[in-house]
């Protein structure tokens, strides 16, 4: 069922030189702005943020604070107006069309809320199919150890559409982690999903950055999931306006609230 490893389990990345803080991503003074004149929106406006190695930070703010973009801009799907946004030490916008495409095939995973499996394929062929694409040969070890982190092991000949919600959201998120990326961007993964089975993502998101040594990146609204991350970072209009370390669900509901209370007064 499985083709045999041309490379060996491990951790995503290599680990850091001593003394040193490894940044799988960062963005550096990043604008974004959509349209001209009077249409003209700045989503984002000279956000400076990092991601560093083998950590979870979830991303908040209120509706059209620019979450979005920002996760799109530093995974490379969208542009950026001005500054910088860089994936390791790789500088996007020196990159061209086809270099782009290849760093993010090669060194980024996605999870959206819409799982895009394909409805041919098995389980299995969605989650190799990124690899397949790039004809890279899956490591076995790894990937029985995502799948079984990842609690499909007794599906993996099913169709999507054999699969629950959950379960589908699953295979999206071990097809993420399969290519070992230096980086997961996840753009509310548990939207579509009931709080069970979000629960269980969150769960497996967590526990690849605890055993994997995974990076993760994920926006949300619902401070419970933000409570699964490490960090916490907060937009508001296009800013990083705070940001929370060891989060829990009511300090990211109270800060949410604030944030409210200071909106509708200023
Ligand atoms: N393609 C686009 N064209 C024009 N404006 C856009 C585009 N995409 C986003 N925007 C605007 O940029 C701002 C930030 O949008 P973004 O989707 O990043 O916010 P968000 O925090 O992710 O919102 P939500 O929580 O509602 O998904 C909003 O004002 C939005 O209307």
């Amino acid at each position: 069922m499985y083709r045999t490893a041309a490379h060996s389990a491990g951790s995503p990345a290599a680990p850091a030189p001593a003394g040193t803080v490894a940044v799988a991503a960062r963005a550096t003074e990043l604008s974004k702005v959509y349209g001209r004149g009077e249409t003209q929106v700045t989503a984002l406006d000279r956000v400076s943020v990092e991601f560093r190695r083998g950590e979870f930070t979830a991303i908040m703010g209120p509706s059209g604070s620019g979450k979005s973009t920002l996760m799109h801009c530093m995974a490379g799907l969208d542009s950026i107006s001005s500054g910088s946004t860089r994936i390791g030490d790789v500088e996007l916008a020196a990159l061209g069309d086809k270099q782009l495409t290849q760093l993010r095939r090669d060194r980024i995973g996605f999870v959206f809320q819409a799982f895009n499996l394909l409805p041919t394929l098995t389980a299995l062929e969605n989650i190799t199919l990124p690899l397949d694409i790039a004809g890279r040969r899956p490591d076995r070890e790894w990937l029985e150890r995502v799948v079984s982190t990842v609690g499909l092991s007794g599906r993996l000949a099913h169709r999507p559409s054999q699969l629950s919600g959950g379960q589908q959201q699953r295979v999206a998120v071990a097809r993420a982690l399969t290519a070992k990326p230096e980086i997961v961007f996840a753009d509310e993964p548990t939207g579509n999903l009931d709080s069970r089975s979000g629960a269980e993502l969150l769960g497996f998101l967590r526990e690849s950055v605890r055993a994997m040594e995974q990076t993760v990146v994920m926006v949300t609204h619902d401070p419970v999931a933000a409570s699964y991350a490490d960090r916490v970072v907060f937009l508001a209009d296009g800013r990083i306006v705070d940001e929370m370390r060891r989060p829990t669900a009511d300090a990211v509901l109270d800060r949410m609230k604030a944030f409210d209370a200071k909106g509708r007064t200023s």
